[in-house]
């Protein structure tokens, strides 16, 4: 049923020039359209040759700077002196570094040492012909990426356009820092972690809605929020989903048009999570509900949403990577149901080693600010003991 609904989600296309295409998710495939590179390069700062057996001295006809053509043909006992980059002229085949020369007059040079036919000449096409494939729609454009296509003469490249996040909060105890605070109240720290979040992972245009869960305002909120959600691909929201008496979100998601596919997950923290679709005349809008507990909504952000993110933006590899890591110390928690517990992963004697944080709870503030992976401890294992090896995910964006 996901399946179906972000197959149906996905965002259309659209070409963009290289210089704002950092981060973007691209949509074709890039082949060379010419060899790369394109003319015969010398690699060196030197003399280029038309080589004879046994001849160690030849006449210096010009100097090129590298992007500089030599227009006439270079015959036997003549030689071009040339940069690093530079095209070799037609009938010179073989590039002697100028270290290797010694100045005999203004013209002459005589090379020390051996030289052999065709040395330091990089051939046309040494990296790739035209028609190979370079770069593959469904890969984020690094800058590498980007150099690759500018490099090959792209000027322009098909991306899949952005995505619109719609991320809501919810709860009547969340105020904005530096508004006034009651005794029980505390800072909507999701809000800041989600904007975060989307950002860190390249998702740009995120609108924002705050839901009080108060009765008097829920018909304006709902209002509010099928507006909004007009212009979203994705809603995602935290906060209210659980079975307390004014978790509102499942209920707002179906007045806004959701239809449920399920309302709680068997995983720790985050199980209590809810996840939609809005099916409407022109486009499918996936809708995540996930905990409102800080640590809970992290981990849900990286295992559910991030997922559903980056399929939704056309990237093919949606998953974060993987490590087996030593405990560094055991765990005493039962798993009734599959865990993920956050921690920190360094290398100690080249061996990746993953340390739980002291307090891995759902409802942690703190954890989201220390972790750098999370552990996978199945549903039924034993408490997870010092030294044993562990499959951890690691958010790779710090
Ligand atoms: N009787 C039961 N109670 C609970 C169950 C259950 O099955 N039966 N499930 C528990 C689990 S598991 C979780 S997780 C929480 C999740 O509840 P909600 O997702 O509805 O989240 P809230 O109740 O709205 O908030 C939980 C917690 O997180 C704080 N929070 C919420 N939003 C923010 C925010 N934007 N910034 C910072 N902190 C936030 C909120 O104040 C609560 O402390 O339910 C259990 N209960
Ligand atoms: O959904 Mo809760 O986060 O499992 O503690």
């Amino acid at each position: 049923m996901w399946a179906d609904v972000l197959n149906h989600a996905t965002v259309g296309t659209e070409s963009i020039r290289p210089d704002i295409a950092l981060g973007r998710i691209l949509a074709e495939d890039v082949h060379a359209v010419e060899p790369y590179p394109p003319f015969r390069k010398s690699p060196f700062d030197g003399y280029a040759i038309h080589f004879e057996e046994g001849r160690t001295e030849y006449t210096v006809l010009a100097t090129l700077g590298a992007g500089e053509v030599y227009a006439k043909s270079v015959e036997k006992g003549e030689a071009v002196r040339l940069m690093t980059g530079g095209a070799l002229p037609d009938g010179c085949d073989t590039v002697v570094m100028q270290e290797s020369v010694n100045a005999v007059n203004d013209k002459t040079i005589e090379i020390k040492g051996a030289v052999h036919q065709g040395d330091n000449v990089i051939p046309i096409g040494e990296e790739c012909s035209p028609g190979d494939p370079i770069l593959t729609a469904g890969s984020v454009l690094t800058a590498g990426a980007m150099s690759a296509a500018v490099g090959l003469g792209r000027t322009d490249l098909t991306v899949y356009k952005d995505l619109h996040v719609l991320f809501i909060t919810s709860g009547r105890e969340l105020v904005m820092p530096a508004k006034a605070r009651n005794g029980a109240q505390i800072y909507n720290s999701n809000a800041y972690l989600f904007a975060g979040l989307l950002r860190e992972y390249g998702f740009g245009q995120t609108g924002y809605m705050h839901v009080t869960d108060n009765s008097d305002e829920t018909e304006e909120e709902i209002a509010r929020i099928f507006s909004a959600s007009l212009e979203a691909d994705v809603i995602i929201s935290t906060g209210g989903v659980s079975v307390g008496l004014f978790d509102s979100m499942p209920h707002i998601y179906e007045r806004i048009g959701a239809k449920k596919l399920y309302d709680r997950i068997t995983m720790r923290p985050g199980s209590a999570s809810f996840g939609g679709a809005i099916e409407r005349k022109d486009k499918i809008i996936p809708v995540l509900g996930l905990s409102g507990n800080p640590s809970a909504a992290f981990n849900a952000f990286h295992l559910i949403a991030l997922p559903v993110l980056r399929r939704l933006r056309g990237e093919k590899d949606v998953t974060l990577p993987e490590v087996n890591c030593r405990m560094a110390e055991g765990l005493h928690k039962n798993n009734p149901v599959d865990r993920f517990v956050q921690g920190t992963v360094c290398f100690i004697d080249g061996m990746p080693t993953f340390s739980p944080l002291s307090r891995a709870t759902a409802g942690s503030l703190l954890g989201p600010s220390k972790a750098n992976a999370l552990a996978f401890i199945p549903k039924g294992a034993p408490p997870a003991a010092a030294g044993m090896t562990v499959r951890t995910v690691l958010l790779t964006v710090k």
